[in-house]
């Protein structure tokens, strides 16, 4: 990072960070060559008295500075080259599409979609599609380069790609989100493919989104099952892909929990979201003796001291779209959730909703990140020093992506697995996964996360400069 300038004659009208760090003032932040953040902003009032009563004040770190800052500490653990360095980071190609469709009141709606692919050094770029009001570039960029190192944390032959709609899927009905994916679908059609980018689902989307995406698709180029994963069963989707993310965030709690001499069973957790991940991550984690004491999603939080039944909660909000009102727990206020007591935190929703501000509040010893990139720096340092032990989202969640490489492989091949296979693959690569991750832990002196960063960068690096990188 580059050192700040005199700010004698510049003042901030805000608290302006800069995109690549920390920086909440008002000078140019150099990052070796690659990045310039230019947030001079010179103010008519320049009196010192203004500048004194300005509080000392520092944003949050957005997500795609944060994934930089990440990627950055542990190509210098791995001594990369300054040059390949900044090669990894930029990202192979961004797509940004404007999607018009009629609503079904006759009236017209426009949306942007975005598609982020990363590096494909290591095979086909990979990586869900998320429907969100929230989805903008930065955060599309962070999600896509996560997926990079995530792929390769899971040993799996893929690189890394993240797309997304800034909608809210909740406010559309279901045509509406037909007519939304198609027209996603034809903008970026030429740009996905079996060997180039395979979507999956992430937030907000799910089999149907994939059915709709493979059947657009396919008008264009033929039918081609592989061209997405997490797709419905019957049209070539994998057994025990829906349930993958969350069984593959209990076989991690698990590898971690033994490593500390400690098991699943008995011990308290508390989850944040609970759809795809969340949901799953709690039946599974229930089914091997963990009590789930508290769960909240975008309808509200509820807690039971004693354990909720997830079985019941499970089908509660089947009928009621949300926990809010289930009468096996009580009502707590959902901005407490991460801060209730327990043994283990799974974040399970958003990212970047652990930060400075809920960090030295946080009871659990465990975060297990089931969400993408949940944790910011600031909170990783301040979690660290009180000794909470973080398993890191690339390496947390990738049962999702290993399981949509199984489903891939199971298209390629036209045979299907049977759902203990598939299960027990996926066993299989987290534990070796968290093996490997140790590792890097080890020869670097590390914590979890690093160790799983360096292990990504370092096989994508390896891959990058075999293909013959900057011939
Ligand atoms: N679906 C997958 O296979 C994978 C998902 N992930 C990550 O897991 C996280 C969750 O994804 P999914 O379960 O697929 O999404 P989903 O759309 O199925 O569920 C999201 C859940 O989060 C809740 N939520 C939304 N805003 C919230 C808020 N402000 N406070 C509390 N809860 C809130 C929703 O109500 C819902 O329960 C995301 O960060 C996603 O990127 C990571 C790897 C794979
Ligand atoms: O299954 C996939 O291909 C991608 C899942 C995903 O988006 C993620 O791991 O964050």
């Amino acid at each position: 990072m580059g050192t700040p300038p005199s700010t004698e004659s510049y003042l901030s009208i805000d608290h302006v960070q800069c995109i690549q760090c920390t920086h909440s003032l008002l000078y140019i932040c150099v990052h070796s060559d690659l990045y310039t953040s230019i947030v001079l902003i010179q103010r008519s009032d320049q009196s010192p008295q203004r500048k004194k009563k300005r509080p000392n004040r520092k944003k949050e770190m957005n997500a795609l500075a944060a994934t930089n800052r990440n990627f950055r500490l542990a190509s210098r653990l791995l001594g990369l080259d300054s040059k390949l360095e900044k090669s990894l980071l930029i990202p192979f190609r961004e797509i940004k599409v404007e999607c018009t469709i009629p609503k079904d009141d006759g009236t017209i709606a426009s949306f942007v979609g975005f598609r982020v692919q990363h590096d494909n050094a290591r095979g086909p770029m990979k990586g869900g599609i998320r429907y969100h009001p929230e989805v903008e570039p930065d955060e599309v960029n962070a999600l896509a380069q996560l997926m990079t190192w995530k792929t390769a944390v899971a040993n799996i032959p893929y690189g890394g790609a993240k797309g997304g709609i800034g909608c809210d899927p909740s406010k559309l009905s279901i045509s509406e989100l037909e007519r939304l994916t198609r027209v996603f679908t034809q903008k970026i059609h030429d740009l996905i493919g079996i060997h180039t980018d395979v979507p999956a689902p992430d937030m907000g989307t799910g089999p149907q989104t994939m059915a709709w995406i493979l059947d657009e698709y396919s008008k264009f180029h033929g039918y081609s099952p592989a061209v997405v994963t997490g797709k419905p069963i019957d049209l070539g989707g994998s057994l025990g892909r829906d349930a993958a993310t969350g069984r593959g965030v209990m076989f991690g709690t698990e590898a971690l929990l033994n490593e500390h001499g400690k098991s699943i069973s008995g011990q308290r957790f508390v989850i944040q979201g609970f759809g795809n991940v969340g949901s799953w991550a709690a039946k599974l984690i229930s089914e091997q003796g963990g009590k789930i004491v508290a769960v909240s999603d975008i309808t509200g939080a509820i807690k039971n001291k004693d354990g909720i039944d997830i079985e019941s909660l499970l089908n509660y909000t089947k009928e009621h779209r949300g926990v809010k009102g289930f009468d096996g727990a009580h009502p707590i206020d959902a901005n407490s959730i991460l801060v209730e007591d327990c043994d283990i935190l799974i974040p399970a929703a958003l990212g970047g909703v652990i930060n400075r501000e809920n960090a030295n509040e946080i009871k659990a010893k465990f975060i297990i990140e089931a969400a993408n990139h949940p944790t910011d720096p600031d909170a990783d340092e301040i979690l660290s020093k009180k000794g909470v032990v973080i398993l890191p989202d690339i390496y947390a969640n990738s049962g999702g992506v290993t399981v949509s490489y199984f489903e891939w492989v199971q298209n390629i091949q036209g045979f299907m697995w049977e759902e203990e296979k598939v299960n027990d693959e996926l066993k299989t690569y987290m534990n070796r996964g968290f093996k490997d991750m140790k590792e890097m832990c080890k020869t670097h002196s590390c914590d979890l996360r690093m160790g799983a960063f360096t292990l990504g960068v370092n096989r994508v690096a390896r891959a990058t400069v075999l293909r013959g990188w900057g011939a």
